[in-house]
């Protein structure tokens, strides 16, 4: 299997090396150069299997021969054994054909656990092999810097820095990020946005004697990997309402377009997925972008679904490369566009490709609150704000064929909007009872791309 570029004129990679390089060198995004096929047989034969049985055979063809299959079996085995929870993703009804994909029972309590424990598995078993130190740099808007943090702590050849939106995310997601005491970790405040934290990383993959200097990897969903270990639960869950014979639409709680993009893999490799809604909260680039065939960003507004928090949305790159017809020359005039003017225009013949593989919906602040008052109330499910703004658009989407929308993190890392709209507080699970007694430690620096990347070498000593 070998990995293309969105911008068609990066180098050519295996899956080892796309899941160790990060951002592809003419700043795209790897993609397979073709996408392997499940027929209905083999989805078939995922009822009844475990959730580690069904990763390893929708991961497996992806692979090629990074990982021998004694060897990736172990990974996965290793990435979901922490898990609270024996489905690992859990399927719950709420109403008549509208079913919630619980996909908080990792380490972290967010969808994030899925593919970053397994890319700490990956990455680990592919350093151990080579002798070779990466420095990881993500950003996050909360959730990815909390579940990267936690699957890299304490390794060896990793050193991770997380930047993360300084006041712009909760303090559980905070302390997540700042307790960990060990010294291969170093959570970074940023003073702006999630996009300028997202930003800094990508110009830091774009400036190659500081990347090859610092041998830089990255962990954020522009990574193949975290992409490819998120299509597992879409098999996992459709498989469990009856697919391969039966149609499934899903709803996915949306920032940077990783996990519906994930969805999209997995109906490209044979699951009959009807619909893939993208459910937004008031920063609803992507849905603007469905209804106009216009993106066009005006700026983050903080929201109490503060993971979605963002307007430069990376994996749509992805989606773009589809919708063009894998025309990489297209994609990069396209995204020259967006870094030049703040915005593009697709064109006609790919906003239709889009608009017959996505539908989509907006839900204001208010609507979120009341969506978490009213399935506490009537549905029994405290959800978090940002799997309110996935049932909310769900809702409006309903019909006969079975909705499954992802609960995309725990209620307990928001506890403040979540008990305002329910009346409830919502506990943290007994192993991070004591998360605010923990000793802080982070670093707050300005937006600053040069003081980033000094304090990164700095503390590496390169
Ligand atoms: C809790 C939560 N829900 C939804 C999302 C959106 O997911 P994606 O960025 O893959 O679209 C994120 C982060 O991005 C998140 O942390
Ligand atoms: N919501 C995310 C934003 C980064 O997304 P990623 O999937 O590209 O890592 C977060 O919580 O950090």
């Amino acid at each position: 299997m070998r990995y293309i570029s969105t911008r068609g004129k990066a180098p050519v990679l295996t899956f080892e090396q796309a899941m160790l390089t990060g951002l592809a060198r003419d700043g795209g995004l790897y993609l397979p150069e073709s996408i392997p096929t499940l027929d209905h047989d083999a989805i078939r034969a995922m009822r009844g299997a475990s959730y580690e049985d069904v990763a390893f055979t929708v991961m497996r063809p992806f692979i090629g021969d990074t990982f021998t299959d004694a060897e990736f079996r172990e990974i996965i085995a290793k990435a979901y054994e922490g898990f609270g929870h024996d489905a690992r993703a859990p399927l719950v009804q709420l109403g008549a054909n509208h079913y919630l994909l619980e996909l908080f029972h990792g380490p972290t309590l967010a969808f994030k656990d899925f593919a970053m424990q397994m890319i700490g598995q990956m990455f680990q078993a592919a350093l151990k092999r080579s002798g070779e130190r990466v420095t990881i740099v993500g950003a996050t808007s909360g959730d990815t810097g909390s579940a990267a943090i936690e699957a890299f702590r304490g390794l060896d050849a990793v050193d991770v820095f997380i930047l993360f939106p300084q006041g712009r995310v909760s303090d559980v997601q905070r302390r997540q990020m700042t307790t960990p005491s060990e010294d291969n970790v170093h959570a970074l405040a940023i003073e702006g946005d999630f996009d300028t934290c997202q930003s800094a990383v990508k110009d830091m993959f774009n400036d190659f004697d500081f990347r090859d200097g610092v041998r830089l990897a990255g962990i954020n969903s522009i990574n193949w990997a975290r992409v490819l270990a998120q299509v597992v639960y879409y098999f996992t869950s459709a498989v469990s309402l009856g697919a391969p014979d039966r149609e499934i639409n899903f709803t996915v709680p949306t920032g940077n377009f990783g996990d519906i993009f994930a969805g999209y893999i997995a109906k490209q490799m044979g699951l009959p997925i009807g619909e893939l809604v993208i459910a937004t909260n008031q920063n609803d680039i992507l849905h603007r972008t469905l209804e106009t065939g216009a993106y066009t960003t005006d700026g983050v507004k903080p929201s109490i679904s503060p993971s979605m928090d963002i307007q430069v949305s990376s994996n749509f790159e992805r989606a773009l490369f589809y919708a063009y017809g894998q025309d990489g020359a297209a994609v990069s005039d396209q995204m020259d566009e967006l870094k030049a003017s703040g915005e593009f225009k697709v064109s006609q013949g790919a906003y239709e490709a889009l608009k017959e593989t996505y539908a989509s919906g907006r839900v204001s602040e208010e609507e979120t609150s009341a969506m978490i008052t009213r399935a506490n109330a009537t549905m029994g499910e405290l959800l978090c704000p940002h799997s309110a703004v996935g049932v909310k658009v769900a809702m409006d989407h309903l019909g006969t064929t079975p909705m499954v929308t992802l609960a995309t993190a725990h209620p307990a890392k928001f506890p403040a909007a979540v008990e305002a709209a329910s009346g409830h507080h919502p506990e943290l699970p007994d192993r991070m009872s004591d998360l605010f007694e923990r000793e802080e430690r982070m670093t707050e620096l300005p937006n600053d791309i040069e003081k980033i990347k000094a304090l990164i070498r700095e503390r590496i000593n390169a």
